[in-house]
């Protein structure tokens, strides 16, 4: 009896073993299933969240190529200029139509340019191709508000300059062409450095003596539409010869007729803008009153190297700038017309109030004191 006892807790024990150890069997394998499925999930998983980083991080990838690129952007060519040489130059209204030829005239020669423009009529686009220079800087700032920088030459430009732009908030114009050369003057004072005042034809008003010599004290309306910017640009005149008398101040003045070119803006509401976009889309050519009234256009780029040497040239009083070669407004629309080869008519419109007549500039000045005149029909 003992012995079939025996024999039984024998086998059971044999039988327990059998079983614990598939059970371990079994269960070791259920454990190493679930760790590979797991597995394969996992890295089915991380497959997916890495194409989806891939997804997503791809734009990232090309906007730092893009600003890769910027960053070594080709720039114009500047030339080198020894530290002696090499000036520090402000531009108010840089941005602008003839500020931004200026400033790519004056960078290209190797100075050192700072823009200041509130962007009014003046746009960025027309000096992006500067940015990042070492030798550019862009400040968004408005002259009526004073300036606190270090310069050895400005040239004051800021100011609207096309007749419907000046007239749309005439206290502004104001403001601008009194207070914010008013506030260039005293940078100029303080740092001691010379200032060129952009001012216009417009100081002749309608004038009555023809072509029109910087003796001439013109003939300006002081309570019409125009009298914003005319007045304003005669006061502007006013104070830089205050500031040369009383301070000491450097000052050039150089009186700008009619000038056209490149980055003019579409809606600048100028003639040469005006009657080429007309004659591209087809419109009528809109001449304001029977247009006999005279104009004489020069090229943006004698402008800018007139306004160059003048800066650089010891001559204090003022000085036309411009183009002698007079058309009345009649023939230009007729010249555009044909040149475009456009089927536009000519719609005359009521004359505009106080429309300068005649207006041809006397250059013997410039031509004698600054060996300038234009070379760009
Ligand atoms: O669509 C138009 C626009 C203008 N005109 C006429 O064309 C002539 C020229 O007009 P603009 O508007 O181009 O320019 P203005 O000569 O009146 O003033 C300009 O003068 C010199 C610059 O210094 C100034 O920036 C600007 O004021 C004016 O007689 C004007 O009445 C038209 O007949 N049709």
């Amino acid at each position: 009896m003992m012995l079939v006892n025996w024999l039984i807790s024998v086998i059971n024990r044999r039988i327990m073993k059998l079983l614990v150890a598939l059970a371990l069997i079994a269960y070791i394998a259920s454990v190493w299933g679930t760790y590979t499925n797991m597995r394969s999930i996992q890295e089915h998983g991380e497959t997916k969240i890495e194409q989806r980083i891939d997804e997503a991080v791809a734009p990232l990838r090309e906007k730092i190529r893009d600003l890769e690129l910027s960053f070594t952007q080709r720039y114009p060519p500047v030339k080198f200029l020894s530290e002696k040489d090499r000036k520090r130059i402000l531009i108010t209204g840089g941005a602008g139509f003839v500020g931004s030829h200026l400033t790519d005239k004056l960078m290209m020669d190797g100075h050192e340019v700072t823009v200041v423009d509130n962007f009014f009529t003046g746009r960025k686009r027309n000096v992006e191709h500067w940015i990042g220079h070492e030798n550019f800087e862009l400040i968004n700032h408005d002259v009526v508000e004073p300036l606190y920088i270090e310069v050895d030459q400005i040239y004051h430009l800021a100011s609207p300059a096309s007749p419907p732009n000046y007239m749309y908030n005439p206290i502004k114009t104001l403001k601008t062409n009194t207070i914010g050369t008013l506030n260039m003057l005293g940078l100029a004072k303080r740092v001691g450095a010379r200032l060129l005042l952009a001012s216009t034809s417009e100081v002749y008003g309608d004038p009555e003596v023809h072509p029109q010599n910087e003796d001439y004290w013109g003939h300006v309306n002081p309570i019409g539409p125009r009298a914003c910017y005319d007045e304003g640009k005669r006061v502007a005149e006013t104070m830089c010869y205050a500031y040369m008398k009383q301070e000491g101040v450097e000052v050039r003045v150089a009186r700008i007729f009619n000038t056209f070119g490149s980055r003019m803006h579409m809606n600048d509401g100028r003639v040469v803008s005006n009657f080429i976009l007309q004659a591209l889309q087809g419109e009528p050519l809109t001449v304001y009153g029977s247009g006999s009234q005279t104009r004489a256009f020069q090229y943006v780029s004698d402008l800018v190297n007139g306004l160059v040497s003048l800066m650089n040239s010891n001559v204090s009083s003022p000085v036309n700038l411009g183009n002698p070669e007079e058309h009345t407004i009649l023939e230009f629309a007729q010249l555009i017309k044909s040149l475009v080869g456009s089927r536009s008519y000519i719609q005359f419109l009521p004359e505009a109030q106080d429309d300068p007549q005649r207006r041809r500039p006397d250059i013997r000045k410039a031509k004698m004191l600054l060996g300038w005149e234009p070379v760009e029909n």
